[in-house]
């Protein structure tokens, strides 16, 4: 049976073939090797205390329209004003409604590390993120194989950028671990079903162990539900739908860092 998953990443798919056919391979490599380098944000991450990774989040599959973000480097400002380790911005157009623009007009404001949240399954995406100035970019364990996995986190380090390896079951930490990922997150929400668990975090936290940094994502609406997978062991939150929807959101980061 088809997911939401499945169909996000066939819409990822065809908008891929038509940024290829306008700009093919060569091109964004060149872009990619000419970008100014990746930051690293793992100092940042390992630090002692929560760090926040704030979201630039328009709309979502499972809450639909979230915020009128007509400045998305604005609110990146604001983000890394109230303390944000890093921001993330998704570049995904038909569910979440975000673009590369984004991407580079938050990358143009901020010095704090960019991650471009998409769907990523095809080498040229990791091109174009870090043409488009990214630090980190996503790999969804569930939208990948092994081979693709491994290859992916390669090529990332390979272009300076660090991977945020992202999984919601046992099974898929393990995979995370046997490719050496080095950043995992802990998705609370299924992406098949969309069904948020905030407790996925802390059932997982011990399996991925202490060498790797922690990430929890999705569902954390407070401060209190930052607290709380803190004290589970995340080392970093991802947060987008409440500061995006908080109305000050420099005031919404330094929130969620203090818990
Ligand atoms: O947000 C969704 O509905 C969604 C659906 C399907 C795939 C991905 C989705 N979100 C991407 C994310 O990972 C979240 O934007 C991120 O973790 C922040 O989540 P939240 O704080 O709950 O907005």
């Amino acid at each position: 049976m088809s997911t939401v998953l499945d169909s996000i990443i066939a819409g990822v798919r065809a908008d891929l073939a038509e940024r290829k056919a306008a700009k093919p391979m060569f091109f964004v490599e060149r872009e990619a090797v000419e970008a100014a380098a990746a930051i690293s944000p793992m100092e940042r991450f390992r630090a002692p205390g929560l760090a926040v990774i704030a979201e630039v989040k328009r709309r979502s599959p499972s809450k639909g329209d979230l915020a009128d973000i007509v400045d998305p480097a604005a609110l990146a400002g604001a983000y890394a004003e109230g303390g944000a380790a890093a921001i993330s911005v998704l570049t995904e157009r038909h569910r979440f409604n975000g673009t590369l623009a984004d991407l580079d007009a938050v990358r143009a404001r901020v010095d704090v590390p960019v991650l471009r949240k998409d769907f990523m399954v095809d080498e040229y995406q990791f091109f174009e993120a870090r043409a488009h100035g990214a630090d980190i970019v996503l790999l969804i364990v569930a939208a990948l194989d092994d081979s693709e996995l491994g290859r992916f986190l390669h090529l990332s380090k390979e272009l300076g950028m660090t991977a945020l390896v992202e999984t919601h079951t046992a099974e898929e930490v393990d995979r995370a671990l046997a490719v050496g990922a080095e950043l995992i997150g802990v998705n609370n929400r299924n992406l098949k079903t969309l069904d948020v668990d905030l407790a996925t975090f802390g059932l997982l936290a011990d399996r991925i162990g202490e060498d790797a940094v922690k990430v929890a994502e999705s569902g954390i609406l407070s401060p209190a539900d930052a607290a709380r997978v803190a004290s589970e062991g995340a080392d970093v939150v991802l947060v987008g739908e409440a500061l995006v929807k908080h109305g000050s959101p420099t005031e919404a980061v330094a929130e969620m860092i203090k818990g």
